[in-house]
């Protein structure tokens, strides 16, 4: 669990962040989102102490992070940046062992690991491993920086725009991909985004920052139906509301009794994905499969129609 306790930053006389109090439940995604320089990234930087605060706490599983020595700190949280930030000079394998080599872990282990990853992420680690990071497209970069951060297991990992740099399809992959791991190592994610469907799609939480405040922290839908300003309003867009709310959910979550003709839909697929399937197929219902290929039932536009309604 990680705790902002009335945190505050100033540079001279100027508040970045405003006394924030803030917490986030482990395991889950909470992702931050607001205008460009409303304190997103200096508040994550607070919880890996690449941002002293000005005054208040932050404690992390109720452990004041000042009392934890600064590089403790960056071996136990994972951080991911825009643009990777790979060493170049090093392989992707060599990239990805960082924080397991300093921390010691026997070779077998720290190879094992590489290879999890990659292969999590589906980079072939044969042929990946041995590369050096510009033999790699950007997204694939992407994707081992993410991968990096992960390496130590850490239980918690602070990603600051990690998608930012992907074109929308391999975006897509690296957001299920992210999902995907969160599950299988229960990881607690801070996310700080500018796309408001990438913030719809990955959290459990949302927080919203305008001029250093948190404005309103809750779970997206509760978001949707009362937002706490005209800000927070204005950022999800009201006409987008009712996709933003299928955004939340999967095909999976809307399976409906039945069969149905057509190219099936993956459950993991999101509603509102699905809703685009449907209306593209020009049919009233599709097929939905699980990922072993078996139909789980049906998915309806009457289904997602309702589902799309402002919750009472
Ligand atoms: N080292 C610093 N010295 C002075 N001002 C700073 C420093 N770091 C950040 N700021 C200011 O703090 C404010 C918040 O910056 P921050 O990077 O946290 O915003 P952000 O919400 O992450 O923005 P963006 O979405 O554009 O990345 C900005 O006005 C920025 O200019």
């Amino acid at each position: 669990m990680i705790e902002f306790d009335r945190v505050t930053k100033r540079y001279d006389e100027t508040e970045v962040v405003s006394d924030v109090s803030l917490t986030v439940m482990p395991h889950t995604i909470t992702v931050i989102v607001g205008t460009s320089g409303s304190g997103k990234t200096t508040l994550i930087r607070m919880v890996n102490r690449l941002v002293e605060p000005t005054s208040g706490m932050i404690r992390i599983d109720g452990e004041d992070n000042r009392l934890v020595p600064e590089f403790e700190l960056r071996r136990r949280i994972g951080y991911a940046i825009q643009g990777h930030g790979l060493f170049p000079h090093r392989t992707v394998a060599e990239n990805i062992a960082t924080v397991p080599t300093l921390l010691g872990w026997e070779r077998a282990r720290i190879r094992a690991k590489v290879e999890e990853l990659l292969t999590l992420f589906q980079l072939d680690p044969e042929f990946f491993g041995p590369r050096y990071p510009h033999e790699l497209s950007g997204g694939q970069q992407q994707r081992v920086g993410v991968a990096r951060a992960l390496a130590a297991e850490p239980n918690l990992l602070l990603m600051d725009e990690p998608f930012g740099a992907l074109d929308p399809i391999i975006r897509a992959k690296a957001q299920d991909d992210l999902l995907a791991i969160q599950k299988h190592f229960g990881t607690t994610i801070i996310l700080v985004t500018h796309d408001m469907e990438e913030a719809f799609h990955l959290a459990d939480r949302i927080a919203v920052m305008d001029k250093g405040e948190v404005v309103q922290h809750g779970a997206p839908a509760e978001m949707l139906v009362r937002p706490a300003t005209p800000f927070v309003e204005e950022l999800i867009g009201a006409t987008e509301r009712p996709f933003r709310l299928l955004a939340i959910e999967t095909a999976g979550d809307a399976v409906e009794p039945g069969a149905a003709e057509g190219t099936p839909i993956p459950e993991g697929l999101s509603q509102r994905e699905a809703l685009s399937e449907l209306l593209w197929s020009g049919r009233s219902a599709l097929p939905v499969a699980a990922a072993n290929g078996s139909i789980l039932g049906k998915i309806s536009l009457d289904g997602l129609v309702k589902r799309a309604a402002r919750p009472r």
